[in-house]
């Protein structure tokens, strides 16, 4: 880490932001057709270099802002130019044995170590198809060969490394590498895994919730204050990860408080960060459809001076009622996305509610969710707009493309 860069580290969701992880749209994106692209778990098909556009136009004004921007894509190559351990764990992820047989899942990995780093990123990215496949079939006796269809992938591309919140996130000075919950995304985390491990800029970073596999991913944890963290249980983190979450945060005092908030198990609402995100120290933006049927289980870390963790668990109460009182604030402020109920759904599935602050009331969103956007400003908060009629088709906002690295403390 150079003397010039910022401490590693965030203890809330709207302290200052200084250096974030995007990841650039490539070509992973080009890997999406009509027939995966629900499984692949986009709504549809994104003109691709227009996502880039419009990426880039929101990497700007980060950058504009003073923030430091890391590229996934960057930071992946550079790791796997100075680490031979980071090749051999990013291929063994990737090649999977029971999909290729062993004698083909065996050649494509020696294959793969010795290439050079910018195409084995290339290829853990944007995956692999038959076709693709850079060894010959020798005798042809490769069974897998002859039954695949050219265009089956042999490596299953990641066109969800857009959305950078969700496979590891920052909680005070440490990192999180996330377990995604679904096969689609799952082989995100060891491309993540591999960057904190490896990279010289994390050399030393601790691990938060380290070695627990129950699903939680980063879109379903919110930082609400220094020590108190919500996180959301629906379509993807599950009861088991919260749970296990929260312990491992108590154990490491990261948090005193875990608000574990339901959520419905839907699409539209498939992380807590879909629904509601921090837009100041004492303000949400909100669906207003969930806004009063909202609840929390409230669980905390209860010391009693022997070293020994123990836990209570409160609820289910108001989840704004359970948040304030976590938060030691009176009340938290929420601004809604409209009253009437079309356009707040509109505006929900768009990622109206799915906010980045760059600072306590100053936020990214998307320029499409207009009633929203002129809510927030009605109440004082200052709404950065990026265009993104490309990159909103995988169901994500500006939060969601974005790993804070480092906020300044509240
Ligand atoms: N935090 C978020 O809500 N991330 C958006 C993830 C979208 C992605 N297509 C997914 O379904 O996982």
């Amino acid at each position: 880490m150079t003397s010039s860069a910022p401490p590693l580290g965030a203890d809330s969701e709207v302290g200052a932001l200084r250096t974030v992880m995007l990841h650039r749209p490539g070509d992973e994106l080009r890997r999406l057709t009509p027939r995966n692209n629900d499984q692949l778990l986009f709504d549809g098909l994104p003109w691709v270099d227009r996502a880039r556009d419009e990426h880039d136009a929101f990497a700007a004004l980060l950058v504009s802002r003073g923030v430091e921007v890391l590229l996934l894509g960057d930071l992946l190559t550079e790791t796997l130019t100075v680490s031979g351990a980071a090749r051999v764990q990013g291929v063994s992820a990737a090649v999977d044995p029971r999909r290729l047989g062993i004698s083909l899942a065996k050649e494509l990995a020696t294959y793969l170590r010795s290439i050079p780093a910018p195409d084995l990123a290339q290829i853990l990215m944007a995956g692999m198809t038959f076709d693709e496949l850079p060894i010959g079939d020798g005798d042809g006796v490769s069974l897998v060969r002859r039954m695949h269809h050219g265009a089956d992938f042999v490596i299953e591309p990641l066109p969800n490394l857009l959305f950078t919140r969700d496979s590891s996130f920052w909680i005070g000075q440490r990192v999180a590498i996330t377990s995604l919950a679904l096969a689609a995304r799952a082989r995100e985390t060891s491309l993540t895994d591999l960057i904190y491990a490896f990279h010289p800029r994390f050399l030393g970073v601790r691990r938060a919730y380290e070695s627990h596999t129950a699903p939680v991913e980063g879109g379903d944890v919110l930082l609400l204050a220094p020590g108190v963290v919500a996180v959301g249980v629906g379509e993807r983190t599950t009861p088991a990860g919260a749970e296990a979450l929260a312990r491992s945060l108590f154990e490491d005092e990261l948090a005193h408080t875990v608000l574990v908030v339901p959520i419905a198990q839907e699409r539209a609402s498939m992380h807590l960060d879909t629904v509601c995100t921090m837009v100041d120290v004492d303000a949400v933006v909100m669906y207003p459809m969930i806004q009063h049927s909202l609840s929390a289980f409230t669980i905390r870390r209860e010391d009693d001076g022997t070293g020994v963790v123990a836990v209570t668990i409160k609820g289910a109460q108001p989840f704004l009622e359970a948040a304030a009182d976590a938060m030691g604030i009176g009340k938290l402020r929420v601004i809604d996305t409209g009253l009437d109920n079309v356009t707040a759904e509109r505006e929900q599935w768009d990622d109206g509610n799915n906010t980045l602050a760059l600072a306590p009331g100053v936020v990214v969103a998307y320029e499409r969710n207009v009633e929203t956007n002129a809510r927030l400003e009605a109440s004082g908060i200052e709404v950065l707009r990026i265009a993104g009629s490309e990159l909103g088709s995988g169901r994500g906002g500006p939060r969601c493309m974005s790993c804070p690295i480092s906020r300044d403390q509240l």
